[in-house]
């Protein structure tokens, strides 16, 4: 009997993807192949070994090897992109476009190169538009080319949401949709701690302070960290989708998909509620809006189309 292992690339070796890296292994998602650039190539080599050699403590059977070729790659199951610059404090996602598009266009070719079956997991900021870019240049379909936003943004907001309440994170869930950005739109109304609508258990100020905390929440870290953005929960977000898809788990999670009249938006990603599984984005669930809400989510989707005006 033989039986395939998952393989999981993961290019960019900073801080997004190194923790990444780490979580897929320990939770035995497949091998792992870590990627980055020819002058990063030694410290990639020396993380993947440093955590292949916390398995024998964790116990864990996940390879996981650091390199700069892609050939190294081929036949990935999944592939997570982290790779290009971060935000500093002071700087908006919005103005590492130029420099990420250029380094999206790359990574997406050899990847799709070595890898035309795998579905890809697109991280790198400004993410809406960093996955249109990565949809544009692989030449994937849509259900394989997936950005992460709301899992992270929706895990902000049941951070807050559980802390004001004194209850369990495990029992209070969301949706963030719209555009990685201060624009984004948690919807309020469809958010429950323990099955009760939030707005029944938290007065509307209350509420209102921790949305706009939502919104800024990335702003938040690059504030407090000084030299870089978030990493754990961002990690923790991506290896979420990872696992929906290679375990074919078809769970419902806000992801960054690609829209032909969804929610009234064509030809661009947004963040809007999916059903993950083994094909990638399965369904794009409409749910039903008000007009406020409508309206918010159009905003959002206005400031993804100028951010990718920028885009060359
Ligand atoms: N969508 C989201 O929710 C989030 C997005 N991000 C974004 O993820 C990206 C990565 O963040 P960090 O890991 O903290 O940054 P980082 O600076 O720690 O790591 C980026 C890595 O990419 C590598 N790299 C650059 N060009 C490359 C290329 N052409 N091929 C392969 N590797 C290349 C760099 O050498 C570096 O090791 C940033 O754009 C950040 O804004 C971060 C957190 C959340
Ligand atoms: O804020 C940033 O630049 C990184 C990011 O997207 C987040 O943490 O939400």
């Amino acid at each position: 009997m033989s039986h395939k292992r998952k393989k999981i690339s993961i290019i960019g070796s900073g801080f997004t993807g190194s923790t990444a890296a780490f979580l897929v292994a320990q939770k035995e998602l497949g091998d792992v192949v870590l990627v980055d650039i020819p002058q990063a190539e030694n410290p990639t080599k020396g993380k993947a070994l440093d955590m292949a050699e916390a398995a024998p403590i964790l116990s864990f059977d996940s390879q996981v090897t650091g390199t700069a070729n892609y050939e190294d790659t081929a036949d990935s199951d999944v592939v997570i992109i982290t790779a290009g610059i971060a935000r500093k404090p002071g700087m908006s996602r919005d103005d590492l476009v130029k420099t990420n598009q250029r380094v999206m266009e790359s990574v997406a070719k050899e990847v799709a190169n070595y890898s035309p079956n795998a579905i890809l997991l697109v991280l790198t900021n400004p993410v809406d538009a960093m996955t249109y870019t990565v949809y544009k240049a692989s030449g994937f379909p849509k259900n394989r080319v997936i950005g992460q936003s709301g899992i992270l943004d929706t895990a902000r907001f049941r951070t807050f949401v559980a802390e004001e309440l004194n209850i369990s994170v495990k029992d209070i869930s969301g949706f963030v949709l719209g555009g990685h950005g201060d624009t984004m739109v948690p919807l309020v109304r469809y958010s429950y701690a323990g099955g009760v609508p939030l707005e029944l258990l938290i007065d509307k100020e209350r509420l209102d302070a921790i949305v706009r905390r939502t919104r800024v929440g990335g702003g938040e870290i690059v504030n407090l960290l000084g030299n870089g953005s978030a990493y754990y929960a961002p990690a923790a977000a991506m290896v979420e989708m990872a696992e929906a898809i290679l375990k074919d788990q078809r769970r419902i999670l806000p992801t960054i998909a690609y829209l032909e009249g969804e929610y009234g938006q064509s030809g661009i990603y947004l963040g809007v509620p999916t059903i993950l599984g083994a094909e990638g984005i399965e369904e794009i669930i409409e749910l039903p809006l008000t007009d406020e809400e409508q309206q918010a989510l159009n905003y959002s989707a206005d400031a993804v189309k100028d951010v990718m005006q920028a885009l060359d």
